[in-house]
Formats: C-alpha cells, structure tokens, sequence
C-alpha cells in the first residue's frame, strides 16, 4: 500500500484531529503517502484532496473540530454519486480510505468496499451511537462539555429556585443524557430508549420542593420529547415552571479530553496497521480498553444495547 486517504464525515467530533493526525504520522512513519480529502464524501465526488505531510498535522492534537472539515453528502447515497467518489479515487492513486465518522459514514464506507475501495472505519461521533464499540470519539469530551453545562446552570437554578429542562443532543442514543445526567445529579433523565411518564416527573418535582430542594434538573435527550412541549405539560400539571436550556453545538466543539485524544491516536495507528495487513471493510472499535477490528456490515446490523443498569442508577440515586 503506498497511497492512502483519510476523510471525516457527518457531524464533527472532538478529537478527530487528533485521529487524522495519528492516521497521518503513523502513515508517514510506514512509508505510506496520505492524502487529506476535504468535506467528507461530498469533497471526494468534487476531488477535493490534498496531500499532507508530517507538519500539516502539527498543533492540531488538542483542536476541536475537524481540519479536514465535514459534510453530509446527499450525492454520495446515489449509485451515480459513488461512482464519480471511486472516479476520483483512481485517478488521485489512492488504495485506501479511513473514513471517521458515525453509522451513515459507515454505511457509505461500506458500498465502497463492495465496489472494491479497501476501507476502514473509524467511530467518530458525539452521540456514541455504535452498537458494537464501547466508546465512539467525541462522546467523552461532549458528556464534559454538558457536566460543565450542568455545573453551571445548577448555580443559577438554585439561586432562583427552578427547574430546568437541559437538552442535549443524541438522536436516538441517549448515552450523552443518561452519562452526563448521572454525573450532574440530575432529577430525571429522559431517553429515546425508555418510555417516561410525564407523571413520575413531576412527582419528583413536587416532592423536591416540599422537601426544600432548590433545584431540579431534568435531562432530556432530543428525540425523546419536544423540550417545550414538556415544560407546558409540567406547568399544567404542577403549575411549576421549568426553564428550557438547549445546549446544541456546544456539544460537538471544544478541546477533546486526554480519553479521545488517546482513543483517537490508537485508532488512526490501528487504522493504518490494517491496511497495511490488507485488511478491508473494517470497523474498528474499542472494548475493555482494548482496540479491535470487526467487519463493517457485521458492526452496522449489531443493535445497541441500553445501558439501563446505569438508568436505573440515575433513579435510585435521584430519590
Ligand atoms: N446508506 C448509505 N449509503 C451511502 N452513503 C451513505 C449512507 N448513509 C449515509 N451515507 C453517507 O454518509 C454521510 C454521513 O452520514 P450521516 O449524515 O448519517 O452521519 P453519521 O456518519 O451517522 O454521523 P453522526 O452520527 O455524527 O450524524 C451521508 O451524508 C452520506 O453521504
Ligand atoms: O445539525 P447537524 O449537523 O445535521 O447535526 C445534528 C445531529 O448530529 C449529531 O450531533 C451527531 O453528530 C446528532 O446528535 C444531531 O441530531
């Protein structure tokens, strides 16, 4: 393998520099020549690639964000838009591809390994989202980010005595609610993955405040429930009024934590090792600290299994 390239696609995730660094110095250090494809799949269809060296990838371990910036690409999910991608692919010379991003970039990374492309996949999202690792790069530094969140609006709902509603993103994993909510001490978390009632909610509200609790914080996974629609319900309800924060953006940005920084760095070099095995269509993970490779449609078609051991933890502890 003597030409390579890297991409990063769907949302951004702290700590992809840190991985595109790692792909590009340990791609170096074998002999290998990376090539830096800009805006994920929409810039490999336009050929948008650059070769990168050794200080393209300086002072970026600690960036947020991606240099190689990110897209959602509407071409690429076409057969004529894929076409064009593996177009482009051979006439830049490249053998390979790290893709990092979430299951919809795998999904893409796949077709191109069924049309030949070796591809390795590279858990890159906020959302944790990826049934078949433990971790994905970006979810630690985003439960941080909305832990600080937490901290600080807990000041300001104590001095005022209110309820908050906070919600953080997670379309249909509620992993950044459930871990940030148990680490914030919130009231209650709402998940996509387990129905609420409205009723214990509120119960929790009102006992609180007979009880002379200043604050109570309920976190709210998007996709659960309109933020808004729940703040009416609960006034209607109890006639307390909750405040409606949402975090958004914040969430995806910021320096990465020491754990992405090193999830990312052992996965680019891993990234690079199996292609150089020859390896092909692969999802690399991470389990019992430990990084691993398994195949990418395998991976896509496992189902994420809730952690409600820990759900059931954020309700005993919130009594
Ligand atoms: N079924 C598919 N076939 C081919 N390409 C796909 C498919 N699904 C998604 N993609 C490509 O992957 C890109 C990224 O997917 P998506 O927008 O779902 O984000 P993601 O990788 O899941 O990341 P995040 O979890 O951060 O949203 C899409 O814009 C599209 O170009
Ligand atoms: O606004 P965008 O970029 O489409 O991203 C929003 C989505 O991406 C994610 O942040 C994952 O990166 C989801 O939690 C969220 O719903």
């Amino acid at each position: 393998m003597k030409k390579i390239g890297v991409l990063t696609s769907g949302g951004d995730a702290p700590g992809m520099n840190a991985a595109i660094r790692a792909i590009v110095r340990a791609g170096i250090y074998n002999n290998i020549e990376v090539m830096g494809v800009s805006r994920g799949y929409e810039g490999l269809i336009n050929g948008e690639i650059k070769h990168m060296d050794v200080s393209s990838v300086a002072d970026i371990i600690h960036k947020g964000g991606t240099i190689l910036k990110t897209a959602r690409s509407e071409q690429f999910k076409t057969e004529e838009g894929r076409k064009k991608a593996i177009n482009v692919l051979e006439v830049f010379g490249i053998e390979g591809l790290v893709i990092i991003g979430g299951d919809g970039s795998f999904r893409g990374a796949e077709k191109l390994s069924e049309a030949g492309v070796k591809t390795i996949g590279i858990p890159g999202t906020i959302d944790n989202d990826l049934p078949y690792s433990e971790f994905t790069i970006g979810f630690d530094t985003a439960v941080n980010t909305v832990l600080d969140a937490i901290t600080k609006i807990r000041d300001t709902s104590t001095s005022h005595e209110k309820a908050t509603i906070i919600e953080v993103m997670g379309r249909h994993c509620g992993d950044i609610a459930l871990y940030s909510g148990l680490a914030g001490g919130a009231e209650s978390v709402l998940v996509p993955e387990e129905e609420f009632d409205i009723n214990d909610v509120c119960k929790k509200l009102v006992q609180g405040k007979s009880r002379g609790k200043l604050h109570n914080i309920i976190m709210l996974a998007e996709g659960t429930s309109d933020a808004y629609e729940l703040q009416k319900e609960i006034f209607e309800r109890v006639g307390i009024e909750a405040r409606v924060t949402v975090l958004g953006f914040i969430q995806r940005g910021g320096n990465p934590s020491s754990f992405d920084r090193i999830l990312a760095s052992k996965m680019g070099a891993y990234a690079i090792d199996a292609l150089i095995n020859g390896k092909s269509s692969r999802a690399l993970g991470i389990k019992n600290n430990k990084i691993f490779d398994m195949d990418i449609a395998e991976a896509l078609t496992m189902e994420k299994q809730f952690d409600s051991d820990t759900y059931q933890l954020t309700n005993i502890l919130s009594i």
